[in-house]
């Protein structure tokens, strides 16, 4: 079936290591083994088994206390301490029988965004022979404003463009916005999952500066002639709900084609999305 994972980043305090909790109890309720991997070396508690953890190589609080690093110094140094040791890793989840690896990385988005390392490591993983989509995690506090769910996915966009990964982005916390919303997912939650940008903009005119209206509305101009980003929102108590993001990253790695996997429902847009940015990458 080969080898395939999921890199799951977004910003701090998104719900990454949530998500990677909530997939892998999904799948061993499903009796489906996968293994979760913590790329974070300052992450201290854990819900789900660490099968392999960057801890054990490097902690940010070594880089901090010898090389007198800050936190985010710290961080960056024990990534490329990662790559320089890119063996340790190799060598670590070599012994897995069923490769599925979940990625659970940190919350510093500089290292998808212009820090080549993390680009690096899905390189080496690649040459291994994983197929790997990235999941861009988001908080769904986003979408109530329009100005920051731009914002978001302008963070989420040069993701994809450095990482030139499959990719995914999911909207977390969905359980939270219903809890607002009297149990109900809001109407306007529609939105912002297949966003029309032109249309968001409309809503964002009233309250915008026009100085900044201009710049805003190229923006939404930009991503709506290329569609790039798309967004599948997860309640992680709702089982349907997993099921759907899981499979639809299923889909998108070619998980399970000798099971025969159906095709999620809805996806047309997301396999677009892959068509476009594999053209977009090539030279
Ligand atoms: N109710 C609810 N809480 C969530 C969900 N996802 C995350 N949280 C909470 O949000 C906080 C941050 O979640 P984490 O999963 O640690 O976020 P993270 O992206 O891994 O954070 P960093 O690794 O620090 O960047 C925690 O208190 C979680 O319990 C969710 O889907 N529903
Ligand atoms: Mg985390």
């Amino acid at each position: 079936m080969g080898k395939k994972g999921q890199l799951v980043i977004g910003p701090a305090g998104s719900g990454k290591s949530t998500y990677c909790e909530t997939i892998h109890r999904y799948c061993s309720e499903q009796g489906r083994t996968v293994h979760v991997v913590n790329l974070d070396p300052a992450a201290e508690v854990f819900n789900y088994p660490v099968a392999v953890d960057i801890r054990d190589l490097i902690k940010v609080d070594d880089a901090m206390d010898v090389l007198h690093f800050g936190p985010n110094g710290g961080l960056i140094y024990c990534m490329e301490y990662l790559l320089a040791h890119s063996e340790w890793l190799e060598d670590a989840i070599g012994d897995f029988d069923d490769d599925y690896l979940i990625f659970d990385c940190p919350g510093q988005i500089e290292l998808y965004m212009h820090v080549p390392m993390v680009k690096a490591l899905m390189g080496m993983l690649d040459r291994l022979g994983y197929t790997i989509a990235s999941v861009y995690v988001i908080d769904s506090q986003f979408v109530s404003d329009p100005a920051k769910f731009m914002s978001a996915n302008l963070m989420c966009l040069s993701a994809m463009l450095q990482l030139e990964l499959p990719h995914v982005s999911v909207l977390s916390k969905v359980d939270i916005l219903k809890a607002q919303h009297g149990g109900e997912e809001p109407e306007f939650l529609e939105d912002f999952l297949s966003p029309d940008p032109l249309r968001l903009m409309q809503k964002m005119s009233s309250s915008m500066d026009s100085k900044f209206y201009s710049l805003t509305d190229a923006i939404a101009g930009l991503l709506d002639n290329f569609s790039m980003v798309s967004f599948l929102p997860l309640d992680i108590t709702d089982q349907d709900s997993i099921d759907y993001v899981l499979s639809t990253i299923d889909y998108a790695i070619q998980y399970g084609e000798d099971l025969e996997l159906n095709e999620p429902a809805e996806l047309e847009d997301e396999v677009d999305l892959q068509d476009a940015l594999a053209a977009w990458s090539r030279p």
